[in-house]
């Protein structure tokens, strides 16, 4: 199975989606078509060969594609922007002029079969309406209702019914609207991108000799040093390797408070160097970044159709066909049973035809879910599809793993409480020791706290052997012939050897909101050790922020429940549920969505994965640089700021508020226009105008969601203080 991607530039119209999709239909080979129609893109899935019967196909449908690679999706596609050429504004002039002229030639009193309205409705029909004609010859050749092919016959009908300069003044205005349509397109289009795409064309790379010197961002290759600049934007994503900065994140994380950079850390193409120099290793060449990631995420994002879209893709279907049938029904009736003049109603059923035309309920959705995507990317939100963007606003409830999430997830000891007559040093030596094959953050905070422990000198761990970690309990290991448990109360009710004491030591540690572990044998508990985690920042006002929009939180926690409820309550969370297994936490979530409709939850991706897959919205945070996280979750927070739920929320609530007004905008314009239709009030022109000025309306509204920044929180969001 092969992927190939067309860029057709003169895929005017989202009906042409239907010509295209019945033609490549016939084609052996071809299993799937996506379409992004703001891009004028095509997306292929087939098994052919080459691409060129694709191609072929296309041409003979009049679409004239160019195919484009994966790769340069990102970077080419803004070259093969859609330009007017200067033949076709001549010819639109000339249209124009000639189409008014023989209209005013009407009016001011002559004859409207003359010869000179005719010679210059006709030249108007040939300079502006060609296109227009050849393509609605070609729908009809394919049995397909698009656009052009009921303008052309509004066109052709108005001509065999003598009105010359109507007909002129149709197709003209038709011809104009699209192009007026594709501007508008063409601006929407870059103003997503403005957004987003920031990158540097050059990089300063260091060769062989240590010299430094400047070339395309593009011919650089992974490992190769970059140096970059106070006041210059890193060109690729890479991590620091000599140099100290801060970086101004907001194009990938949305928040523009600069992020301190040293050696190690990962820098990101895009994002604004500040301060001082960095020299970077690159670990993404350019097209391959995590913006370009982005990028291409939001680009493709509108492929997959949200529910309001197949909504109208449904409507439209039965919609055309329902108002051209109409139309004929119109023509014909009245006259023939009635006995009413045939050209009255002729005409009525020609503006109907116009009327049919479903372009701005069409180009509505799209225009309006990419806006709210490239939003949310803006603020460092990766919706991954229109569908999860339209369905935040249905979620009740956010299910927030602790550990990690709304903590920091590196805890730190707090205490060492011995039960035996032992040093305190021997036990923690032995706990340090089992606990360094675990990659739990629980037991890195007892190798670290044995390892820098007061004198300062480097403390050794012991060899173990047989070492075993204990999904939801903890680990075990062989130390000298004994074998050692580290572990939580679970763990040691399961040995069989707590006591009195020990839950005494263990809930005291645990009313203080710190996780408490045991260091046991098999037949007696000799240490217990507190650990304590510090909340994130914003977790706080995260879930403040979250109940202010009606949404319900929970916290999930493989922690005991008393430290869990007094975590939960340090950060204002309604429910939390202790002592879960992972298998626990996919149960919750079933039960919440049984209860709730949808859930959403949030985890760091990596630990969370299947609970975040079986949530109906699954966020995984602190996602930038991350591939895994970015693969795998529905929405991804580029940083650690769980302030973003309530964003994505809110805009999603927004997004398809804007949704609702579009199409209810759209098809008012119609409803009302098919009853001025029917009264004999509308003429053609005024249709088209009507439907061109929906098309306007709709795309325009649709855009105002990228102007939503900060704003929404305060619009939208009823707490206390935000940025
Ligand atoms: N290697 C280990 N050393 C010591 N204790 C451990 C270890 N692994 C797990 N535990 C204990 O078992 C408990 C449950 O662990 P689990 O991994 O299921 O949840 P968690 O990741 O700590 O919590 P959360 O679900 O909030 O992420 C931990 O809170 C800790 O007390
Ligand atoms: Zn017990």
């Amino acid at each position: 199975m092969k992927h190939s991607m067309f860029n057709i530039r003169n895929m005017d119209c989202p009906t042409e989606e239907a010509l295209i999709r019945k033609r490549l239909g016939a084609v052996t080979g071809i299993s799937e078509l996506t379409f992004n129609l703001m891009d004028r893109r095509l997306g292929v899935e087939h098994t052919l060969a080459d691409e060129q019967p694709i191609l072929d196909a296309l041409r003979e449908i009049g679409m004239n594609a160019v195919p484009v690679t994966e790769a340069d999706t990102v970077s080419k596609s803004e070259a093969v922007t859609h330009v007017v050429s200067r033949r076709t504004w001549i010819f639109m002039t000339v249209s124009g002029i000639t189409a008014i002229t023989s209209e005013i030639i009407v009016w001011s009193g002559a004859d409207e079969q003359s010869l000179a309205v005719i010679a210059l409705a006709l030249l108007s029909i040939v300079t502006g309406g060609l296109g227009t004609l050849k393509k609605g010859w070609i729908a009809l050749k394919n049995f397909t209702l698009n656009m052009n092919f009921l303008m052309s016959i509004a066109t052709i009908g108005a001509i065999s019914i003598g009105q010359w300069p109507e007909a002129a003044v149709v197709i003209f205005l038709f011809a104009l609207s699209e192009l007026i349509e594709t501007f508008s397109l063409e601006r929407a289009k870059h103003a997503i991108r403005g957004l987003m795409a920031m990158t540097p064309e050059t990089a300063t790379v260091r060769i062989d000799g240590g010299e430094w010197v400047e070339k395309g961002a593009a011919d650089v290759q992974v490992e190769q040093i970059v140096r970059v600049r106070p006041g210059e934007r890193i060109p690729l994503d890479g991590v620091v390797t000599a140099g100290g900065s801060s970086v101004n994140q907001a194009p990938i994380t949305g928040e523009s408070i600069p992020v301190a950079k040293t050696a190690g850390d990962p820098v990101f193409a895009g994002t604004l160097n500040e301060r001082g120099v960095l020299e970077f290793r690159v670990t993404a060449t350019k097209g391959h970044t995590t913006l370009d990631r982005i990028i291409r995420s939001v680009q493709e994002a509108q492929g997959q159709r949200a529910p309001t879209q197949r909504f109208v893709d449904q409507f439209a279907r039965y919609y055309t066909p329902a108002v051209v049938a109409f139309a004929v029904l119109v023509a014909v009736v009245p006259p023939l049973l009635f006995g009413a003049a045939f050209e009255l109603w002729f005409y009525k059923a020609l503006v109907m035809l116009v009327i049919a035309c479903p372009c701005a309920l069409v180009i509505s959705t799209p225009v309006t879910v990419v806006s709210g995507l490239a939003s949310a990317a803006r603020q460092g939100i990766l919706v991954k599809g229109g569908l999860h963007l339209e369905n935040g606003r249905l979620i009740k409830i956010v299910a927030l793993d602790k550990t990690g999430t709304l903590t920091h997830g590196r805890p730190v000891v707090t205490d060492v409480i011995p039960l035996v007559d032992q040093a305190v040093d021997v036990l923690l030596q032995l706990a340090a020791s089992v606990d360094a094959h675990s990659g739990h953050p629980v037991a890195a905070a007892i190798v670290s706290a044995w390892q820098t422990s007061a004198d300062g000198s480097a403390r050794l761990l012991l060899p173990v052997a047989s070492f075993e970690s204990l999904t939801g309990r903890g680990a075990k290991a062989v130390i000298e012939d004994q074998l050692y448990y580290v572990g939580n109360h679970r763990q040691v009710e399961e040995l069989g050897i707590c006591g009195p004491h020990v839950e005494e030591v263990l809930r005291r540690l645990e009313e203080e909101g710190k996780t408490a572990v045991v260091l046991t044998t098999e037949n007696a508990p000799l240490c217990i050790i507190g650990v304590a985690d510090t909340l994130r920042g914003h977790s706080v006002e995260a879930i403040k922020q979250l109940h202010a929009l009606g949404v319900a939180s929970v916290m999930l926690t493989g922690d005991n429940q008393t430290t869990a409820n007094v975590i939960a309550a340090e950060v204002g969370i309604d429910d939390a549920r202790g002592n879960l297994l992972p298998e626990d936490k996919l149960a919750v979530i079933d039960d919440l969505i049984a209860r709730y409709g949808k859930v959403g939850m949030v985890g760091d991706g990596i630990n969370d994965a299947p609970a975040l897959a079986r949530a109906s919205i699954g966020f995984a945070m602190g996602s930038a640089g991350t591939d895994t996280a970015i693969e795998t979750a529905d929405v991804a927070l580029m940083d650690d700021d769980l302030r973003k739920l309530a964003r994505f929320i809110a805009l999603s609530r927004y997004t398809s508020r804007v949704l609702r007004q579009n199409i209810t905008l759209a098809i008012g314009i119609k409803v009302v226009f098919f009853a001025l239709a029917l009264a004999g009030k509308a003429t053609l022109w005024m249709a088209v105008f009507a439907d061109m000025g929906a098309s306007l309306i709709v795309i325009f509204n649709g855009m105002r969601l990228l102007r939503i920044k900060g704003g929404i929180e305060r619009d939208h969001i009823k707490s206390g203080h935000t940025r």
